[in-house]
């Protein structure tokens, strides 16, 4: 209660208002006092001088009433006049109310007296016995002393009025009155105002004070300060209010922005890292920390100190000093986001990316792209590797072949380039399947790599063919040794997968700086060479020579000048008529194609086809021969002079590979109106065996639609009836290398018969091509050989010849026929 009121806004105010006002008028009063005391002292000593000359009056008096009786001298009268003096001067003090004292003229006597203290009077006997007269009135400090010497007695009269007293009557109490008075209306009005600021001041000032407490705007109504205080409390309140709802939602919305941001911060894929612009740690989400395995993180850890920790934890390990590598990655830091990459241990990979924020700061990026990386590398390896037998490729090795040409030509060394290509894979891949042909090429990647020495370089180039770069043979003749031993260790016998496989390579060889200087050139020399290998009999070594190039060149002017030609229209067909060997009839004709060169003259097909066939040319000029060898035969069939004929068209394996030879063969019968059945295709039992689901296609479709099949060169391939039967065909031409040998070797003789015979148990149609002589023909007529065609009938001759020869055959066969009729 008291602390309540000491703390008062009112006490606070009023006690040192009221403290100062009393001690104004304590002050004054004092002042006053003193003035009034000092006045009254005066008085005093006026009225005990004024008492002091009435006492000398009275002595004088009776002095002069002495003299005046003339009996100054008289002893007793002037002891007499003596006493009466005194009872006059003690009857005089007592009735102005003062004390004396009178002594004798030797101060030995008191004469007068009247009624004093004791210890005054001790004090004034002891005083004026010892001391001078005037030292008594310095000793007498309670009184007013007033000392007066009557000179004809020679008394010392003393007047004496105590201070208390004297001042007591002297003062006048209405300033006392006053004082008080005026004190207590000053404690009164302070009492007043106090209250009255109590309850006119506190009462408004609670009352706003409560309605602030209670959260509410004050709303005070009276008087006017207050009401303004009040209303200037509400506007501040209202306004504190709508700035604190501004200042909540805007907290709220911070809070939702700062949890939206950790949130989304966290929910990265990438390691996020804050640093301030002093490079210390401000924030980090967690795949930060997990990324570099970063359990205890120091505050404010700077990206040195995060790189030390790392270094420490064994998250990375680097082989220069830790100093050195940080050095190194501080300074490639940026901050424009540059990419930058730490390798960490266990081939892992973190790239980063850094930003410059607005306060100066750092914001890190950091990506684990390890399994980019290895994407990357694994890319890397495929780009540069051959899976199969992890044997660089085509691509690695004509970078290795570059390189070393390169160092070659600093150290005028040579490169021995080596080109091998296997013989008969595709019969491995066909007849075994591509699981076994994957299983040889590893062990020949083996063999290979075991024939080379450390520094040398394998290569797989693409399906069968493989290379190998040598640097460091001083010689032609180790060149020469070393194509040898690949040579023969290529030339062995391997299991694949339970199978036994003899195995063969090819090999060119080439050498720079001698053959070439640049990669496409060496490589070029070197599969001339493989190439000059194969068609010398395979499973050998060919260095490459000159001789090879002009060839190659040949070839490649003679492929440039067929497209010429069929532009120019050079190419002819000749017909080779086929005699049915039971009615000796013309049944039909092969047709084949020649080559009416501008300057070389007549060009058989054995010298164009092979080369057309390589250029995949073929595809057009064997559509060319198809379209017009049934433009030929439907001509004739159309003018009805040489009967029902069939016209055989070869075609090649390109054609069905790469070309559209039913829809061409559709398209020419369509717009000739021709019977298919008077088309034949003849195939070689090789294209059939070699690519049997690209032509067993075009051979159902054109079963299909009536065309015939025949096998041509039949009984080269190494083929069998009874796998021919899987597919629509027709006929069988025994090939004319049997039928050379018909005569005289028995083999051949079994062949034929044999064909024959499990031809018709068939179906088939057979027949003899390359029958050059009469016993020929008459051997196979026993055999029962269906048909026939070669020189012994007719050369292949051009259109308008074998219309000559046609009609001259039949007039022939009709004048026989007429003979044995008439029995000649
Ligand atoms: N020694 C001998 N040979 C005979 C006899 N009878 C016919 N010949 C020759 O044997 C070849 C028969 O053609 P092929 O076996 O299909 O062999 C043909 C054929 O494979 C190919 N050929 C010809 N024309 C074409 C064609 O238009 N397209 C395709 N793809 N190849 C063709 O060229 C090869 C050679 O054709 P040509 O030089 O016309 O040679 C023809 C023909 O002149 C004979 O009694 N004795």
């Amino acid at each position: 209660m008291l602390k309540k009121l000491v703390n008062s806004f009112a006490f606070r105010v009023f006690t040192p208002f009221l403290v100062f006002v009393s001690l104004v008028v304590i002050v004054l009063y004092l002042f006053t006092s003193y003035s009034i005391s000092d006045s009254a002292n005066h008085q005093i000593k006026e009225n005990l001088n004024w008492l002091s000359r009435s006492v000398l009056y009275i002595c004088d008096t009776n002095v002069d009433k002495l003299f005046q009786t003339g009996n100054a001298t008289n002893e007793k009268l002037v002891r007499l006049e003596k006493v009466s003096t005194m009872v006059a001067i003690e009857d005089f003090v007592r009735a102005n109310n003062v004390g004396v004292i009178v002594f004798d003229n030797n101060l030995q006597e008191v004469i007068v007296k009247t009624e004093l203290p004791r210890a005054t009077l001790a004090t004034i006997e002891t005083s004026l016995l010892t001391d001078a007269s005037i030292a008594v009135i310095d000793k007498l400090t309670d009184y007013i002393v007033h000392s007066q010497l009557f000179q004809p007695w020679q008394w010392r009269i003393i007047l004496l009025k105590p201070k208390a007293q004297a001042l007591r009557t002297m003062e006048q109490p209405v300033y006392r009155y006053a004082f008080s008075i005026a004190l207590i209306t000053i404690v009164i009005i302070t009492g007043l105002m106090f209250y009255f600021l109590s309850y006119k001041v506190r009462n408004p000032i609670n009352r706003i004070i409560g309605a602030i407490k209670k959260g509410n705007q004050p709303s005070y109504r009276g008087v006017s300060e207050f009401e303004f205080l009040s209303d200037s409390i509400a506007g501040m309140m209202h306004s504190l209010t709508e700035k604190t709802h501004l200042l909540e939602s805007t907290n709220q919305e911070i809070e939702k922005a700062k949890a939206q941001l950790s949130d989304a911060i966290e929910s990265m894929s990438e390691g996020f890292v804050l640093f301030d612009e002093q490079d210390q740690l401000i924030l980090c989400n967690q795949h930060f920390r997990n990324f570099y395995s970063l359990t205890l993180l120091p505050d404010q850890a700077s990206f040195q100190d995060i790189l030390r920790i790392m270094y420490r934890e064994g998250v990375v390990s680097v082989d220069v000093p830790l100093e050195t590598w940080i050095k190194s990655i501080m300074l490639t830091r940026d901050k424009v986001g540059r990419a930058h990459l730490i390798e960490l241990n266990q081939d892992r990979f973190i790239e980063f990316r850094e930003y410059a924020t607005s306060d100066g700061g750092v914001v890190g990026i950091h990506t684990d792209i390890t399994d980019r990386k290895m994407a990357e590398q694994r890319l890397q390896y495929l780009a540069s590797y051959d899976l199969l037998t992890n044997l660089p490729n085509r691509v690695m090795f004509q970078h290795e072949l570059k390189k070393n040409i390169n160092r070659a030509e600093r150290f005028e060394g040579i490169v021995a380039l080596f080109f091998i290509d296997l013989d008969k894979f595709k019969d491995v891949n066909d007849t075994l399947g591509h699981m076994v042909g994957d299983e040889l090429l590893k062990k020949v990647a083996d063999i290979l790599l075991n024939s080379i020495r450390g520094f040398d370089i394998a290569a797989r180039l693409g399906g069968d063919e493989f290379a190998v770069i040598s640097s460091g043979l001083r010689s032609e003749v180790e060149v020469e040794n070393m194509a040898q031993r690949m040579n023969d260790l290529l030339n062995c016998t391997v299991d694949c997968q339970g199978h036994t496989i003899h195995i063969g390579a090819s090999i060119g060889v080439t050498l720079f700086p001698y053959d070439g200087n640049d990669c496409d050139q060496l490589l070029k020399n070197a599969d001339m060479a493989m190439y000059e290998a194969k068609n010398l009999g395979r499973n050998q070594y060919r260095m490459y020579n000159d001789e090879m190039n002009r060839r190659v060149q040949e070839r490649n002017a003679l492929e440039k000048d067929m497209r010429r030609a069929l532009m120019a229209d050079e190419f002819l067909v000749y017909y080779q008529p086929k005699i049915d060997l039971n009615t000796s009839h013309v049944v039909g004709m092969e047709a084949l194609v020649r080559w009416q060169h501008s300057n070389r003259g007549l060009i058989t097909p054995n010298k164009f086809i092979p080369i057309a066939e390589q250029s995949n040319l073929i595809t057009d000029i064997g559509e060319w021969v198809l379209e017009e060898a049934c433009r030929q035969c439907q001509e004739w069939s159309e003018v009805n002079e040489l009967g029902k004929l069939q016209v055989a068209v070869n075609l090649s394996a390109s054609q069905f590979k790469y070309g559209d030879i039913t829809g061409t063969a559709d398209r020419v019968l369509q717009k000739l109106t021709m019977e298919p059945g008077c088309l034949e295709v003849e195939i070689t039992e090789t294209m059939v065996m070699n690519d049997a689901d690209a032509v067993s296609q075009a051979l159902h479709h054109f079963a299909r639609r009536g065309v015939s099949i025949s096998i041509d060169d039949f009984g080269t391939g190494y083929s069998s009836l009874a796998y021919l039967w899987r597919f629509p065909v027709n006929k069988v031409k025994i090939d004319r290398s049997f039928i050379k040998d018909l005569l005289h070797n028995n083999e051949a003789q079994a062949i034929v018969r044999s064909v024959i015979s499990l031809a018709h148990s068939l179906n088939l149609v057979v027949i003899a091509e390359g029958v050059e002589t009469k016993k020929q023909l008459e051997f196979l007529q026993k055999l029962k050989c269906d048909q026939a065609q070669g020189y012994f009938f007719s050369p292949p001759l051009p259109a308008a010849s074998f219309v000559e020869w046609v009609k001259e055959y039949q007039e022939k066969q009709a004048h026989k026929g007429l003979y044995r009729k008439i029995g000649r």
